[in-house]
């Protein structure tokens, strides 16, 4: 278990950490439509390719409502056969500059993507670059998840998602527990002997070791290499994806959000399936460049 440097980041950061200015070649229109409050659709890549530098880019992804389509329960996902070999491809064209940003665990990412990938996992708590794993925060108290069972065993559809870092509250099987399920987070996370933030998701409720969050954790991707000099390109769904977003709006780079709530991303795609039809476009695309 290793820790970060005072200033967040790891202890193989390197300075400068990133580049900030925009060399995405559509920044004004990024800032006209951010102080509308709006998103535009992210077809940036078909509508003016010859602008953009593909191979610059450096790019993150949301897996759960972003990669793969929601399922009823955590373990009824399924990853569509050609998705690995989509991400293994850019990641080549990309010299590696490719990162799951999770809040799976670590272990439940390589059960659905092997081959032990670049992954922030449960929210930026666990942290893995080129299969070096760091974590960020203090061990899961057990005996807080023995607790919340005792005090949940009313609550019919309450489904507990153990990580090794984190526990997740989901109630998507009966949503009229949500009231009881967040009451019952808050107390934890106030008896909790280590500091816990709540974060939300999408029917979930989730207790997570404060101090990191996804924008933080892409940021220490960035301060090292491959990723480091490139332009950030994040692609998320959820509430805990707003942070990722925030941090590559303030670097320069594309965020893009999946769906059709108020968001601080950019841009916006509609589903996971036109998210994979826009990584697959810009794989060939980056293919086909000269
Ligand atoms: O950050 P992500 O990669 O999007 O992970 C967020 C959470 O995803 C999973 O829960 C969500 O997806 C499930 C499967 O579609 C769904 O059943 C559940 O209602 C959603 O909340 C995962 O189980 C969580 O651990 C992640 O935090």
């Amino acid at each position: 278990m290793g820790g970060t440097n005072a200033d967040g980041r790891g202890p193989d950061a390197q300075t400068p950490p990133y580049r900030t200015e925009d060399r995405s070649g559509i920044a004004g229109e990024n800032r006209r439509h951010e102080s509308r409050g709006e998103t535009m659709d992210f077809d940036v890549i078909d509508a003016r390719p010859r602008l953009l530098d593909w191979a610059a880019w450096a790019l993150f992804l949301d897996i759960d409502g972003t990669l793969l389509d929601l399922a009823p329960a955590p373990d009824d996902v399924v990853v569509p056969a050609d998705l690995p070999q989509r991400l293994e491809s850019l990641s080549r064209r990309l010299s590696g500059a490719v990162a799951l940003i999770s809040g799976r665990s670590l272990e439940n990412v390589d059960r659905l993507f092997p081959g032990g990938r670049d992954v922030a996992g449960t929210h930026g708590v666990e942290w893995r670059r080129s299969g070096k794993v760091d974590i960020v925060g203090a061990p899961w108290p057990d005996e807080l998840t023995e607790w919340i069972r005792e005090e949940a065993r009313h609550l019919t559809g309450l489904l507990l998602e153990r990580k090794p870092c984190s526990l997740a509250l989901h109630f998507a099987a009966n949503p009229k527990i949500e009231a009881e399920v967040h009451s019952l987070a808050m107390t934890a996370a106030a008896l909790s002997p280590i500091a816990l933030k709540l974060v939300r998701g999408k029917n979930v409720y989730e207790l997570v070791p404060a101090g990191t969050d996804k924008g933080k954790a892409i940021e220490r991707f960035l301060s090292v290499p491959p990723y480091a000099g490139r332009i950030p390109v994040f692609i998320g769904d959820d509430l805990t994806d707003e942070d990722g977003f925030k941090t590559i709006n303030r670097l320069g780079g594309l965020s893009a959000h999946v769906g059709s709530r108020a968001t601080a991303a950019r841009y916006r795609l509609n589903s996971p399936e036109e998210v994979r039809h826009w990584l697959a476009r810009l794989d060939s695309l980056i293919g086909d460049a000269p």
